[in-house]
């Protein structure tokens, strides 16, 4: 790039995004320089952030040149919705557990903990049909949560220097990389083998679950599909969907509850409906005062605050500005920045506010209409294009019918309200 290289260590060198990460504050340290240095950051010497909501169709897009596989078709929303009892259960069990251990004695709960509790049992119990027991047992029981994390802090900062990868995980004389997941390891393998067997005593063909399917796909597609691509894509399920989902569900619930206005009315829309214990999909999404609150916390808070990389195509990449960026730079953007882009968002992005999604006293029903195309088209939490998260109809189904669970049900306050 001959402009823009701010006189910032982090165009020198890869080490200098490597330690932004390890910090723990990456998004909010790029949103500084941002907003010191404008749209492009160089990341690296050869790496680019970019802050260009309209490019996003430009650079995730989709040439349908590569078409999806059947896999991806078992994330559709038709799909993800035969998962739905499955969830219910789940959700119906972290019911239980809340009025058994926490309603009931008065005892205070570490909501944010059993909400993790809770997105690991529901994708087991959505892959497998059985969840992991973590509820059941009120705690990590074999420790795959917090190694979870540990992968995931690797994984963030080994993407920045992967070749630092070859010297700590893929060591050949001692591998000094994260714990491993054996045990989900294990109970994924042993899944695939009692349903090849044809003797998984939880298998209920009614509720088939998505290692199912992805056994169908095997047996229809078997030069593509083997076992071990079935064990990767059980794999992406577990490690894709449950962390990120717990994340999300905890943001919607902290902000609601940071908010007692918003929990207000939140709670007096939850309350006017006769939704019974646990809403079906299609009613809760449909609430619009709660789709708000998803919606926000999900911007202000997205899953994923990494920049999402891809390489510069072979004509280069020119700027809405004019600036050119040179092919096979690594270029991207980042949910986090992108969702507070003020052009987009006004000038209020860092802040909470449900109501940007509803329809404003003075606006006409086009103005709004617009503007929500706008912030769709901006909406870049689970990416965009060809490569946009398989998992979000699963994670949403989750995240809008556990806020309605919970805040429809029971009276939450935050221990520390001050705390952010
Ligand atoms: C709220 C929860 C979630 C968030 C915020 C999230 C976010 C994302 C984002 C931003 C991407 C795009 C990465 C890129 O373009 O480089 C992605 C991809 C992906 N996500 Fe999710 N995700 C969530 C839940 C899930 C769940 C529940 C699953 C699986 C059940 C899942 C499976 C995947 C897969 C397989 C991809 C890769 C898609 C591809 O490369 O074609 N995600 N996710």
């Amino acid at each position: 790039m001959d402009q823009g290289a701010q006189a910032e260590p982090s165009g020198l060198t890869n080490w200098y995004r490597f330690y932004l990460v390890r910090t723990g504050d990456y998004q909010h340290q790029l949103k500084a320089l941002h907003d010191k240095h404008g749209p492009v950051i160089r990341l690296g010497p050869n790496v680019v952030d970019l802050d260009y909501p309209e490019l996003i169709k430009t650079m995730y897009g989709t040439d349908n040149k590569y078409l999806k596989t059947d896999f991806y078709h078992n994330n559709s929303t038709k799909i993800v919705l035969t998962v739905e009892p499955l969830v219910d259960k789940v959700i119906d069990q972290l019911l239980e557990h809340l009025e058994e251990r926490f309603v009931k004695t008065a005892k205070t709960c570490d909501l944010g903990e059993w909400i993790a509790f809770c997105t690991w049992d529901m994708v087991g119990a959505a892959s497998f049909s059985e969840d992991f027991g973590y509820m059941a047992q009120g705690k990590d029981h074999d420790g795959t949560i917090s190694t979870e994390d540990k992968a995931f802090d690797y994984f963030a900062a080994i993407g920045q220097v992967p070749i630092l990868d070859y010297c700590l995980d893929k060591n050949p004389i001692k591998r000094i990389g994260p714990p491993n997941l054996g045990n989900a390891t294990r109970v994924a393998i042993e899944h695939i083998a009692a349903r090849t067997q044809g003797n998984d005593r939880n298998f209920d063909p009614k509720t088939p679950g998505y290692l199912q399917r992805f056994m169908e796909v095997k047996e229809t597609y078997p030069d593509i599909v083997d076992d071990g691509m079935v064990m990767n894509y059980v794999f992406i399920n577990l490690l894709a969907g449950s962390d990120t989902t717990a994340l999300t569900i905890r943001a919607v619930m902290y902000y609601v509850l940071k908010h007692p206005d918003v929990y207000r009315k939140l709670k007096s829309e939850l309350g006017k409906l006769e939704l019974g214990r646990i809403a079906q999909y299609s009613e809760a999404k449909a609430l619009p005062y709660l789709d708000a609150c998803v919606r926000e916390a999900i911007r202000v808070h997205p899953g994923v605050s990494m920049m999402l990389e891809r390489y510069a195509p072979a004509e280069g990449l020119t700027l809405p500005d004019g600036r050119y960026i040179p092919p096979f730079t690594k270029v991207g953007m980042n949910p986090f920045i992108i969702n507070r882009n003020p052009c987009i968002w006004g000038n209020d992005p860092d802040t909470f506010r449900p109501e940007r999604w509803l329809q404003q006293d003075d606006e006409s029903g086009s103005a709004f209409a617009e503007r929500t195309k706008l912030f769709n088209a901006a909406d870049f939490s689970f990416g965009a294009g060809s490569r946009m998260c398989l998992g979000r109809h699963l994670a949403l189904l989750q995240t809008y019918k556990i806020v309605a669970a919970l805040v429809g049900r029971y009276d939450i306050r935050l221990t520390n309200p001050e705390r952010e």
